[in-house]
């Protein structure tokens, strides 16, 4: 498939669908968006499948594995090393995210789009385009067609799991010096310097963030990308991991599938997507709000509400498959719940119309 074939199987949020799932939360018996951006959540699952009978069985998360060139500059606590050795725990089920996606009921899909050490890492998938990318702050990151490589890599593993029948996508990534391209993404997108989209990634120090935020500019500097052109930018200043996820995104909303976010570096790749296609952004769901300001930054350009305010920052899809559980609780009262109707009671709006009967099949009495 090729790039623009997937952005014109996108298509915009189904407005009907959704108002339908609104009317259902409300003849429910309960406060008027009692259960507050839970309930927006499936709304907008509604907007991405195109109905109101919803359903999140099947999950999964897929974890795309980069190194990234600029560590070369010292932005990072650890070394590049670190990439491989989480890629290795992640393929042998024993990584932070494995843990947590036993608990949410998830299938974890390790997928290697661009490690440094480019040899099979058992269990993990390889798609990798080239062996980490360059150091930005010496050229671009890498060329413009290893970049849509990539994003098209997400886009395929997005769509195989849909057609396996996943019902809720999310992604995550592994890559020591992401949240350095995460930053000078959101820098060019967002048209703000580095000192204000930068953060402390792993675990920085003062000095190292001081670092990290000239090693940023000068990268821009010299590559000069195209704020307008998001495959300039992600090639030039962003990672392997960032346009894989943000093909990601981008296969999910072509398959009409819901797909949470996690951090700061897949919310970078979720704008790259909404640039490239802004009907992209129906099938996106919010899990928690990034610690690092350029997630933050981006989040609030989304639009995007995350249901999660926990300091998290540790990346893999943690953040997203720690929402799942949240969303199947929302889900099995949007199912189940006792509507006002059943209970005999008349219900108003805050603008004053009737709240509507029996809107759900299978509602229990
Ligand atoms: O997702 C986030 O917001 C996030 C914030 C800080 C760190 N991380 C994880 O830590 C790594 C990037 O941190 P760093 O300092 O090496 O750029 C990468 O593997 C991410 O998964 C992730
Ligand atoms: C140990 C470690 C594990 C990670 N998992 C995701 N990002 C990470 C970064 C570090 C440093």
């Amino acid at each position: 498939m090729e790039l623009e074939e997937l952005l014109a199987a996108i298509t915009p949020a189904d407005k009907e669908a959704m108002e339908g799932c609104r009317k259902n939360w409300d003849a429910i018996a309960k406060p008027i968006n009692g259960l507050g951006n839970l309930e927006v959540m499936l709304v907008q699952v509604a907007g991405a499948t195109g109905k109101t009978d919803l359903s999140l069985g099947a999950k999964a998360v897929a974890v795309f594995c980069a190194d990234n060139g600029v560590v070369a500059q010292g932005v990072t606590q650890t070394g590049q090393e670190v990439t491989l050795a989480v890629a290795q725990a992640l393929g042998e089920g024993r990584s932070s995210v494995c843990h947590m996606a036993r608990v949410a009921g998830a299938q974890v899909v390790p997928v290697d789009v661009g490690m440094l050490a480019h040899a099979p890492v058992p269990g993990v998938r390889d798609l990798s385009v080239r062996p980490g990318t360059a150091d930005m702050t010496k050229g671009p990151a890498m060329s413009r067609e290893e970049a849509q490589a990539a994003l098209m890599a997400g886009a395929q593993i997005a769509m195989e799991l849909a057609d396996q029948g996943i019902a809720l996508l999310a992604a995550g990534e592994m890559g020591i010096g992401n949240t350095t391209t995460a930053a000078a993404v959101t820098s060019v997108l967002l048209d703000l310097p580095a000192s204000v989209t930068a953060g402390r990634g792993a675990g920085l120090s003062d000095a190292g963030l001081v670092r990290k935020v000239t090693v940023i500019q000068r990268a821009l500097m010299l590559n000069q990308p195209d704020r307008k052109d998001p495959l300039d930018v992600v090639s030039k200043v962003g990672g392997l991991d960032i346009a894989a996820m943000t093909g990601f995104y981008l296969g999910a909303a072509a398959r009409k599938r819901p797909v949470l976010l996690d951090g700061a570096i897949a919310c970078a790749a979720a704008l790259l997507a909404v640039r490239l296609c802004p009907n992209a952004r129906k099938a996106m769901l919010a899990s928690h709000r990034p610690s690092e300001p350029c997630g933050q930054l981006l989040l609030q350009e989304l639009g995007l509400k995350p249901v999660l305010d926990a300091g998290l920052h540790l990346g893999e899809g943690t953040g997203a498959v720690a929402a799942m559980p949240l969303l199947d609780m929302a889900l099995s009262v949007y199912q189940n719940m006792t509507t006002f109707d059943h209970m005999g009671i008349e219900a108003y709006q805050p603008d004053g119309r009737a709240v509507s009967g029996p809107a759900l099949t299978g509602v229990a009495p």
